[in-house]
């Protein structure tokens, strides 16, 4: 066979890879995936939660908002049953999954192509508010086990997670900043959990949306890819927990540093143990090694939640109810064996609309997260550095 027949017989895509430079091209990743309006089953049914036993209604009157109804800030929608206008859409806006799987959201959103290192992604076509719903993650719902490409996937509890990988919707394309504008939570939707992801702030049009991979995927085998993210603070490393650079240091700055350290620590690990326990997406950072500051992050961690359970134990123990214990399983992970009232819970509850550091930061401004804890947070800091 002479040189031009064999030419002609190798396959056109080869030949022209060889003249094509070595990035992310748009042709090379497979945009097409099966539209979903809901998630679908393929390994497994998605199982009633736990955690939807016992659900009282919301208490709002007048209507539900979602800074103030309960269940809004449990990360429960409200449904006919849960709802005290019954999820009357006149009333009640806890309706955002609803709503989304209405298609009433498509038009906030649409995919674009970010450029060669990261491929594909989504952005914003309309300014969206702090704590809306920007997109829910669908997919199929798989056993965890069963996962080969965690690229597009969210875990969930029990062994599960929801694979976009051939099946989904839009969120499937937002890619992981490690300075995000939004934020991965799982919610209660009618008893079965549910992924969704909100605005951490004001977005405006044609902003990329993005979330930190660290909250929501997981998988052992999980491949470590580089990030391009371009933030100041990016890790290089895609799905690890953002953290200061602590090189640039200016002398008689090392107090301030270290303070502003053990806050951002303690900020961090109380986010993640607050993600985890508000019932939102299964969080795998304190599994990630982070090389110098696994232990501080371990030691804040429990730190932050003595904080916390020490607040509590030192305010109003009268009485408790169904919520209130609820709250208290849900935040912290396991049974409370400390007690406060309904209305004290639910003035938590409001202060802790959104996992996020400004919600935080504004707990720590109402005293939740105490500024002694804060303080001892800082001398351990401090002493670590010794
Ligand atoms: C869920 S997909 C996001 C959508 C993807 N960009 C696409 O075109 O299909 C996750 C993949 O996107 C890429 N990606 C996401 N965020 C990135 C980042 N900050 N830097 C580099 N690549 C990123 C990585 O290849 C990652 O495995």
């Amino acid at each position: 066979m002479g040189k031009w027949q064999r030419r002609a017989c190798r396959p056109f895509a080869a030949r022209l890879r060889k003249h094509l430079p070595k990035t992310i091209l748009a042709w090379q990743i497979p945009r097409s995936y099966k539209r979903l309006r809901r998630n679908r089953c393929r390994d497994a049914r998605l199982p009633l939660a736990p955690e939807s036993q016992g659900l009282g209604t919301c208490e709002c009157s007048g209507q539900c908002e979602m800074g103030s109804c309960l269940n809004a800030i449990m990360l429960v929608e409200c449904g006919s049953k849960t709802c005290n206008f019954g999820g009357n859409a006149a009333l009640c806006r806890n309706r955002q999954f609803v709503e989304a799987q209405a298609g009433k959201r498509e038009h906030l959103i649409e995919v674009f192509w970010t450029g060669a290192t990261k491929g594909y992604g989504l952005r914003t076509l309309v300014h969206i508010a702090k704590g809306q719903l920007v997109a829910e993650y669908m997919g199929e719902i798989a056993l965890q086990s069963r996962i080969s490409d965690w690229r597009y996937v969210m875990s969930l509890p029990q062994g599960l997670a929801i694979d976009a990988s051939k099946a989904g919707g839009p969120a499937r394309f937002i890619n992981h900043s490690c300075e995000p504008n939004c934020v991965a939570q799982r919610w209660l939707v009618m008893g079965r959990w549910r992924v969704g992801i909100f605005a951490a702030r004001e977005i405006p049009p044609s902003e990329e949306v993005t979330f930190s991979y660290t909250n929501g995927r997981g998988g052992s085998g999980q491949r470590v890819d580089p990030c391009r993210c371009g933030s100041a603070l990016c890790t290089g490393r895609i799905g690890q927990p953002p953290r200061k650079s602590r090189s640039a240091r200016e002398p008689g700055t090392e107090g301030t540093e270290v303070k502003a350290v053990a806050r951002e620590l303690l900020n961090d690990v109380c986010m993640d143990a607050k993600a985890d326990a508000a019932e939102t997406i299964h969080c795998d950072v304190l599994a990630v090694p982070d090389e110098d500051t696994e232990d501080e992050t371990e030691m804040l961690s429990s730190l932050a939640l003595s904080a916390q359970k020490t607040f509590l134990e030192q305010s109003d123990q009268s009485m408790h109810g169904a919520q209130c214990t609820e709250f208290c399983h849900s935040f912290y992970g396991s049974p409370p064996a400390w007690q406060h009232s309904p209305q004290q819970a639910k003035q938590l509850l409001e202060q802790q609309r959104i996992p996020g550091r400004t919600a935080l930061e504004e707990g720590a401004r109402l005293g939740i997260y105490l500024p002694s804890q804060l303080k001892i947070a800082y001398s351990e800091a401090q002493l670590l550095k010794q």
